[in-house]
């Protein structure tokens, strides 16, 4: 529930939430308790938090903080959804048809049939549902909250499991955070934050506490779930949470894909543009058949409506019914695999198949291919000699940007140089020696931070400073009323805002020079920071990034980050399944090289980001597929890469990363993968999680995505080249022989026949040969298939009909055409259960024995296609016992059958 007093005064106007829907929740809330802490009075909260008994009581009242679109759906509506899917709707539409002309043993197979597939597939999505869940709980996001433990105990901060938030918490984000709830700011330094999933708008927006009046100011002190913190800190207080959400009552109920899986983004995925694309390609060849068996059957028999039924069964007969479900349980299946093993999180279904297809792996370098944990190796002047003052600069910029900007915990390379600068005894000035006024963090596409102490510099080259011999940069005497900026970053970054340097100016050549001293310590590997600093008279305006200029330069400190142990042996693994590695960082050029080197990976020409920015779609794309590592990557630099690769190179694309830097290009890829102890919102915005750093667990996941790949291909293969022959060889008869080759009864008992054992596919293990390259679903080569196999399959068909015709002698008495039907039923089951055996793993043999669910699978068709006609079933199918001639003729067919089907096999292309 809102609280009164207490919520949202903006409705965004963007396109998730635009229109109606959008004034419908806009909140009008805020009223006489517009200010902060009104804000705070009327949630009965206040700055230091609410008591955790409260705040128990709150949660009892407001219920859990999830996202409506987050429930599991009821089975009712399970059950709904899976009749949207395209092949359901195409049976019941012949289904009906089949009513509607009183042929009522088709259309009650097809209910069957239906419900059938409807029940596996709903209960296949409940299941792999329910395994998303737990895995997501496995992976769940924390906010950091204050409470106390008592009305009179002091705050603490903790994190506490997101669900568990209600309004009137106050909360502290940082960047990296998935803001949790509907927010009103309290304090904000520097914050801006990505709207884009309520307003589609991709740039961030700047936010701060201060409540003006109009639209704007009131829109910019408010936070709303569903966005993320690229830069800064806040602390705000939650206003709505669950259901009362803004996002949650500006989202439509979950925008869903045939197969019922979410798209990521507009942009079709590759399993979109596979799996997806064949079936519709397919329901619009069924959609053809049943016409044109009407037709010809009129032109070439003079027969009218009553071959509907048959040219019902026919369509039927050709449909892939059975393949979300064995989609579904294929992927749901890899994915719980991949969970159970504790190594890989697969947050969305579809993702496990496209994890399959890639075949080019974009990475962040820090974090991923080292271990993120720098270590100071040295602190060096403009000439290369050690100065410890270079490293108590860089220690002071690290202290007062951590406490000044609120960070909740230090990045790796502020606390390397903290802990350095512990180790020199706080050094000459200790860090903490000096009082910060401001900080100006780094951030995404930012590579300096600045904090602005006050008094001067203390700094006169090689000397040590005391109170006593205190000298300004300029070396006049120090002024009461100054303030000092001390700014780090990148070398390239600081050098173009320094003009001095140790007392001297400095001019382009000089910069040049340093410049290639910073290249230098970077070509061994070391991430390096350049320091310089700057005096302005104090002052109570706020300092902006353009203050940032006529520094004077310092020196560099150089640190060491150690290499991920597993990256090595993961990348030459990748190499070896036919996936490409891109390097995309936003570190120094040399630094990369040089950490793709010590990892095997050749860097070839190493590109520096700016270059990319006068380049069209297609020059893009060219360089991006030659070129092995990108340096200085901002954010949109990475994304534009992993487009170009996408749309330009047409490759599958999957971006690892761990950090708010790399979040449009997680966004931008068509897999998106992040380790688990990535920042909260790149972690939402990946389809696969590394539960550890693991990198060779990734390796394994996309393995286990070339598995499922394998098997939905193999289930593909085998069903559309015997549906195939079937058809053709139904056509066949139809028009050749006087009566109807077989019942329509038969064919669709034959079909669910099918579609059981073909569910085993699901269960299969292809061989090592399909886990060597990407496993992409190829349309054209399936369809290829599909024709040269089926047409295989019509002729061992059209051989049964000589067969019957030597063995049954005469088809004009109703015995003759039962023992027909029941001939051509019985060769149908067992040539699939020989497809199932043989064609499973395409054009290499099966490596390794064939799985037991096949084994069995093949074995009872086979069985059921000798028994049923002899059951007391058969009779009541239309069916008779078969001469002993029959079964001899029989056998020398299969072998024929098995023995083309061996040799095709090894000589198909693809
Ligand atoms: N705390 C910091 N203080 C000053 N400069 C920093 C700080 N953190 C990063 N930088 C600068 O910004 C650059 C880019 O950092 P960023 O975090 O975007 O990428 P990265 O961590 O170097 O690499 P990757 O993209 O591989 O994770 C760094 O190389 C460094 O020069």
């Amino acid at each position: 529930m809102p609280v009164p007093g207490a919520s949202v005064v903006w409705a965004p106007e963007g396109p998730a939430a635009g229109g109606a829907a959008a004034e419908e929740d806009t909140r009008e809330h805020t009223g006489e308790h517009g200010s902060a802490l009104g804000v705070l009075r009327a949630l009965d909260s206040g700055p230091r938090g609410l008591v955790e008994a409260e705040a128990e009581e709150r949660l009892a009242r407001h219920g859990e903080n999830t996202f409506p679109g987050r429930r599991p759906a009821s089975w009712p509506r399970r059950f709904a959804r899976s009749l949207r899917d395209p092949f359901t709707a195409v049976l019941l539409c012949l289904g009906l048809v089949s009513a509607v002309m009183s042929a009522w043993a088709t259309s009650c197979v097809i209910a069957i049939l239906v419900t059938v597939s409807c029940v596996l597939r709903s209960t296949g999505e409940h299941r792999a549902d329910r395994s998303a869940a737990a895995l997501r709980d496995m992976i769940a996001t924390t906010a950091t909250v204050r409470r106390r433990p008592s009305a009179d105990a002091p705050p603490l901060t903790r994190e506490l499991p997101v669900d568990q938030l209600v309004p009137g918490d106050v909360v502290l984000l940082a960047p990296g955070d998935l803001v949790p709830a509907d927010l009103r700011l309290l304090r904000a330094t520097g914050l801006t934050v990505h709207e884009a999933a309520l307003t589609g708008e991709s740039t961030p927006v700047p936010k701060s506490p201060q409540n003006g009046h109009g639209a704007e100011p009131a829109r910019s002190g408010l936070c709303f779930q569903g966005s993320s913190i690229v830069s800064g800190t806040g602390m705000g207080v939650v206003v709505a949470t669950g259901a009362d959400t803004l996002l949650s009552g500006a989202l439509p109920d979950r925008d869903r894909e045939p197969y019922g899986w979410r798209r990521r983004s507009a942009a079709a995925s590759p399993f979109d543009r596979s799996v997806n694309g064949i079936a519709w390609t397919l329901v619009r060849f069924m959609l053809l058949t049943a016409p044109l068996v009407l037709i010809a059957g009129a032109l070439l028999r003079g027969r009218g409506m009553e071959t509907l039924p048959f040219a019902v069964a026919v369509a039927v007969g050709l449909t892939p019914e059975m393949l979300p479900v064995v989609v579904t349980t294929a992927l749901a299946r890899g994915a719980a695999l991949l969970a159970r093993g504790g190594e890989v999180i697969v947050r969305r279904l579809p993702a496990l198949h496209d994890l399959g297809a890639v075949d080019v792996l974009c990475v962040d370098k820090t974090g991923t291919l080292t271990q993120d944990a720098p270590v100071v190796a040295c602190a060096v002047d403009g000439d290369g000699r050690d100065d410890p003052e270079v490293l108590h600069w860089a220690a002071v910029n690290a202290l007062w940007t951590l406490q000044l900007a609120e960070l909740p915990a230090p990045d790796a390379l502020d606390e390397a140089i903290l802990d350095a600068d512990e180790e020199l005894g706080g050094g000459v000035l200790g860090a903490d020696s000096v009082e910060g006024v401001a900080a100006l963090p780094c951030g995404p596409g930012r590579l300096v931070a600045t904090a602005v102490v006050r008094g001067p510099a203390l700094y006169e080259p090689g000397r040590a400073h005391t109170p006593g011999n205190v000298r300004t940069l300029t070396g006049g005497p120090a002024p009461t009323a100054v303030h000092t900026l001390v700014v780090k970053g990148a070398p390239e970054e600081v050098l173009r805002r320094c003009t001095r340097r140790a007392g001297s100016p400095l001019d382009d050549r000089e910069r040049a020079r340093l410049g290639e001293r910073a290249a230098a310590l970077a070509a061994d590997g070391l991430r390096v920071l350049a320091v310089a600093v700057a005096e302005r008279p104090a002052r109570k305006r706020p300092y902006t990034p353009a203050d940032e200029r006529d520094l004077t330069f310092l020196g560099f400190v150089g640190l060491s980050d150690a290499l991920a142990p597993t990256a090595a042996e993961a990348l030459t693994a990748l190499a070896d399944r036919g996936v490409t590695v891109k390097v995309l960082t936003g570190d120094h050029p040399g630094t990369a090289a040089r950490v793709c080197r010590e990892l095997g990976l050749a860097p070839g020409e190493v590109v520096t980001a700016d270059r990319l920015d006068g380049l069209g779609p297609l020059e893009l794309a060219r360089l991006a597929t030659r070129t092995t590592v990108f340096a200085r990557c901002t954010p949109e630099h990475k994304a534009r890469v992993v487009r170009a690769l996408r749309e330009g190179g047409g490759h599958t694309v999957g971006f690892l990363g761990d950090g708010v830097n790399d979040l449009s290009a997680l966004h931008a890829a068509d897999v998106g993968i992040c380790p688990r102890d990535g920042v909260d919102v790149a972690r939402e915005a990946s389809d696969v999680v590394l539960a550890s750093k693991d990198l060779t667990a990734l390796e394994r996941a996309i393995l286990a995505g070339r598995r499922s790949t394998g098997n939905i291909a193999a289930y593909l293969r085998i069903t559309l080249s015997s549906n195939l022959g079937n058809v053709i060889a139904m056509l066949a008869a139809g028009l050749l022989l006087p009566f109807l080759p077989m019942l329509p009864a038969q064919v669709l008992v034959q079909n669910l026949c099918f579609d059981a054992a073909q569910l085993a596919l699901a269960f299969d293990r292809p061989g090592a040969y399909a886990l060597r390259h990407p496993a992409v679903l190829r349309p054209r080569a399936l369809f290829r298939f599909m024709t040269g196999f089926g047409l295989l399959n019509a002729v061992a068909d059209l051989t049964t009909f000589g067969v019957l015709a030597l063995a049954v002698r005469s088809f004009d008495d109703e015995r003759g055409q039962a023992a027909f039907h029941t001939g051509w039923f019985t060769e149908n089951l067992l040539t699939q259960a020989l497809v199932m055996l043989l064609l499973r793993s395409g054009r290499r043999a099966a490596e390794g024995r064939t799985p037991g669910p096949i084994r069995l699978a093949a074995s009872a068709l086979a069985v059921l296609g000798l028994l049923l006609p002899v059951s007391p079933v058969g009779p009541a199918l239309g069916m008779t016992v078969l001469p002993p001639l029959y079964y001899g003729l029989m056998a020398g067919v299969l072998a024929l059958y098995g023995g083309a089907l061996v040799v095709a096999r090894s000589r198909q292309r693809g």
